[in-house]
């Protein structure tokens, strides 16, 4: 990868050797690493079986999960924040592995809609949940600072699954349960 981004950095009409690029190639290639890191991570790796025994039957809601994707037209970031909401069938799942669990798919190449149903799916499966609702609210550096150029759209995407498709009410009670916190 350094070998390319030495290419790119001549491409754009910049001198390789003078010294502040000097270890560019190599620095680009690793925060790109880092940026798509998700790549290299499996679901039952980060969840490490930090499932618990729970009661619980009512929406457990992780709100404000920050964001950083880049897209796949693009790879330029997208930024934001994802919320995501299941209610438990007699377990739980380790907090901090939802967020987890976000970011193994925000660090790929993503449109926003896939990513939003990626995570959705992954707690449905991991929890074997009774409903799950991701939403994320995005901005897109591809609108804003080039293309259409555009600095106050907001994209948000929702999915929906089980209880959270199917009853009404429970979705209503997520979406109230979100604003509680704006
Ligand atoms: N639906 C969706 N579209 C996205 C996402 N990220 C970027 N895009 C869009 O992908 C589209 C790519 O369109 P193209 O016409 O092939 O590319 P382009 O010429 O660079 O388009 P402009 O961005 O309009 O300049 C653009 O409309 C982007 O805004 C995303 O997460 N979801
Ligand atoms: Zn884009």
């Amino acid at each position: 990868m350094e070998e390319h981004w030495a290419h790119i950095i001549e491409a754009i009409g910049e001198d390789l050797s003078r010294p502040g690029l000097a270890d560019t190639p190599k620095r680009a290639a690793r925060a790109f690493e880092f940026l798509t890191r998700g790549y290299q991570q499996s679901v039952e790796e980060v969840v490490n079986n930090a499932l618990f025994p729970s009661a619980s039957s009512e929406i457990v809601l992780v709100q404000n999960v920050e964001l950083y994707s880049l897209c796949e037209h693009h790879m330029l970031p997208f930024i934001g924040k994802c919320h995501v909401a299941y209610i438990p069938t007699g377990k739980v799942l380790g907090l901090s592995k939802i967020a987890r669990l976000v970011d193994i798919f925000a660090r790929r190449l993503q449109i926003q809609e896939s990513l939003t149903m990626q995570i959705a799916e992954t707690i449905m499966e991991v929890t074997g949940a009774d409903g799950v609702g991701v939403i994320i609210e995005a901005q897109h550096m591809c609108m804003m600072m080039r293309g259409v150029e555009k600095q106050n759209s907001i994209m948000k995407t929702s999915a929906m699954l089980g209880s959270f498709r199917t009853e009404p009410k429970t979705r209503d009670e997520f979406l109230s349960l979100l604003q509680l916190g704006r």
